[in-house]
């Protein structure tokens, strides 16, 4: 059954975690991913990074694109406060699979919402479908290519407001160049980079933070 490492990664948390215990559930696929095989999560030392900014920034309604198996839903949901909602966008069927278990094992459900699809469809619907007014929160971790047509279909949906933290994964490897120039000179962010490494691996990487002004 378990034919594809997404689904041997779930496997090994619910083999090796606590249900209900979104901390083991993060834990269990840091420590399965650093010993038996790779996997394109956020990690554990950008997820120190990414704690500290979702705890400084108090999120509501938080946006992230790109689900994977989950575990920066899960990562992100165990720091929520109550009635706090995150809406992940994950267009692979098979991910959005292993993430929904994944997020349902780790008791966060209730504060997580998979909206299976592209980005570019799903973003526009926001307002009206899901009854979003605006996100306090985006962590963008898809495909490098789509950060920065997202985050000006973000601009243009009125989806950000003045102090909307954008934050983004991988800013070095695989790289998102043109989303980095953008933020950073456009005018309409106030940005910090924060230097860091690849998940599971020695070589440097970075997330960067972009600050909506309004
Ligand atoms: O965190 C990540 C790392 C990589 C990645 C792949 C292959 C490498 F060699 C290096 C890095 C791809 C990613 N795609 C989507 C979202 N996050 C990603
Ligand atoms: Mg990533």
């Amino acid at each position: 059954m378990n034919h594809t490492k997404e689904q041997r990664v779930l496997q090994y948390v619910l083999d090796n975690a606590t249900r209900g215990d979104p901390q083991s559930v993060v834990d269990s696929i840091d420590n399965y991913c650093n010993k038996e095989e790779w996997a394109m999560n956020v990690g554990d030392q950008k997820g120190l990074i990414l704690d500290n900014i979702v705890n400084e920034s108090n999120p509501c309604v938080l946006l992230e694109l790109g689900t994977y198996c989950g575990y920066s839903a899960v990562r992100i949901a165990r720091l929520l406060k109550p009635g706090a909602h995150l809406y992940t966008v994950e267009f692979n069927p098979a991910f959005a699979a292993v993430a929904k278990q994944m997020i349902e094992f780790a008791g966060v459900q209730d504060k997580v919402q998979i909206l299976e699809g592209n980005t570019q469809d799903i973003i526009p619907q926001l307002k009206k479908k899901y009854e979003v007014d605006t996100l306090d929160f985006v962590f963008i971790d898809h495909w490098k290519d789509k950060y920065l047509e997202d985050t000006k279909l973000l601009e243009k949906c009125n989806l950000l407001r003045k102090g909307t933290v954008v934050l983004a994964d991988n800013v070095i490897v695989p790289g998102a160049p043109d989303f980095l120039e953008y933020v950073r000179t456009c005018g309409r962010y106030d940005c910090t980079n924060y230097p860091s490494f690849l998940e599971y691996m020695d070589e440097k990487d970075a997330l960067e933070k972009a600050i909506f002004r309004g």
